[in-house]
């Protein structure tokens, strides 16, 4: 009876209607007709398994996996997978949708997609691990495939579980498929870039936002929640360009420090603290949730969804929210925000560059061919640059929000293929 787990967190939006309803401003503005809109608002598959896997102890465990395919009229369907606690089904239809509409801002040919498995992995082994991450693999083998559906790191995964899945999948094809899968170890055909790839996309939304809102990046001020890959990546990167990060956090707490956190610092302190932020003495220990609240020009939420809300939206004091994280603006905030005049850029533009760079791990994949680092930078900046500014022009010539904005730029490239393709 170990694994008993936590009551669900009451009063949270639940994350597809959330969409939904960003969705159904956009469809309304671009005149979208009832067909299209039925079509895509609809995810195309939705696959929920249960994985038994031996623990180490001897014992059983059934963990409950996911894969929802949300559309595939771009491509094949590309999404991370998440090993958390918190996943469940309508989190992950969020997801994949929030993946199809993403891969349409940056115009790359992937529909979406996103899996997960609810599931603590801070409690498990890696021998765990690895078996649930095969099991997961081969249970799902007939949906994954490099011109099928592509996983990717998410929240609790990286190069390491990427690895496995490659592994396990390659074993069922009797052939080594690498493209199977994208954010893998450099050795396997990962891509130079990918790692930092998401919070360097995240460092040129804001300072393109930051030049739009005429903010000046070497007097700003940023607070970042979550410290993982896409906030330890974005901090790190702002800062060398000028930003003053006073505020990062983990599950842990927040820590502050007006003067600046040393970022290199306290990247080398998580890592060799277990990842864990947890007594970093570079700055001064605040609740977390008030991280969200500082006196800063940027405020980068980075960990998880549902953070910025109805209740807590008017005390952000932040000029420009860049939303690192999937889905951490409520819909229910949006108004809120614009009428504080606080900017977001979305999530669907802001985190994009990691998918763009799994787009280049995948094309050197099918390649065979390895780009440097500096190709896949320079490519990956101008589409993430290309995109704020498509964005930012559409949200002028229709007096919306960069949020709306960017739905009506994916919902026209997707609806517009679906013309084209016809059949669905
Ligand atoms: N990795 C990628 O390429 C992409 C990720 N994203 C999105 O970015 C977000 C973060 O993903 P990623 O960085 O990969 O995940 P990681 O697992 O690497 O990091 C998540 C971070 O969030 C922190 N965190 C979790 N809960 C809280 C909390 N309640 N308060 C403060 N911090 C918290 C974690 O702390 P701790 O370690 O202590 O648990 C950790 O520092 C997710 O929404 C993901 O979907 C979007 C696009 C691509
Ligand atoms: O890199 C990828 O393919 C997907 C990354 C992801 O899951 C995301 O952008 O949310």
């Amino acid at each position: 009876m170990g694994y008993i787990e936590p009551a669900p967190i009451k009063d949270k939006e639940n994350p597809f209607e959330s969409m939904m309803s960003r969705f159904n401003v956009a469809a309304q503005a671009l005149g979208l007709e009832d067909e299209i809109y039925n079509v895509l608002k609809s995810p195309y598959k939705q696959v929920i398994v249960s994985l038994p896997v031996t623990m180490d102890d001897g014992s059983i465990r059934v963990f409950e996996g996911y894969r929802v395919i949300h559309s595939n009229i771009l491509g094949p369907s590309k999404g991370g997978v998440r090993f958390d606690m918190g996943v469940n089904l309508d989190e992950v239809k969020a997801l994949a949708a929030w993946m199809t509409w993403k891969c349409a801002v940056v115009d790359i040919p992937y529909g979406g997609a996103k899996g997960g498995i609810k599931c603590n992995p801070r409690e498990m082994s890696a021998g765990e691990i690895e078996r649930l991450t095969r099991t997961y693999t081969q249970t799902l083998i007939e949906i994954f495939g490099p011109d099928r559906d592509i996983p990717a790191p998410d929240m609790g995964t990286g190069p390491r579980e990427m690895a496995w899945m490659m592994d396990e999948y390659s074993k069922s094809q009797g052939m080594t498929v690498n493209a199977v899968v994208t954010g893998k170890p450099l050795v396997l055909g990962g891509s130079l870039g990918r790692t930092e790839a998401t919070g360097r996309g995240v460092m040129i939304a804001a300072l393109s936002a930051m030049e739009k809102r005429k903010i000046n990046p070497f007097n700003a001020k940023c607070a970042i929640q979550g410290f993982g890959n896409v906030g330890s990546w974005a901090a790190k990167l702002l800062n060398e360009r000028g930003v003053k990060v006073v505020a990062i956090s983990d599950i842990s707490g927040a820590y502050f420090n007006d003067n600046g956190i040393d970022i290199n610092e306290a990247i080398a302190y998580r890592d060799a603290n277990k990842n864990s932020l947890e007594g970093y003495k570079g700055a001064e220990k605040i609740p977390g949730d008030e991280l969200l609240f500082l006196d800063v020009d940027v405020l980068i939420p980075a960990a998880m969804e549902d953070v910025i809300t109805k209740d807590n939206a008017g005390k952000i004091k932040a000029k420009l929210i860049v939303e690192g994280a999937n889905g951490p603006t409520s819909a229910k905030a949006d108004a809120i925000l614009k009428e504080n005049d606080v900017w977001a850029v979305p999530d669907i533009l802001a985190n994009a560059g990691g998918v763009t760079v799994s787009y280049f791990e995948w094309v050197q994949n099918r390649l065979g061919y390895k780009w440097t680092r500096e190709r896949v930078n320079r490519r990956s900046d101008r589409i993430m640059k290309t995109s704020f500014n498509h964005v930012y022009e559409v949200s002028q010539q229709y007096d919306v929000s960069l949020r709306i904005a960017a739905y009506i730029v994916a919902i026209d490239k997707v609806s517009n293929t679906y013309k084209y393709r016809g059949g669905f």
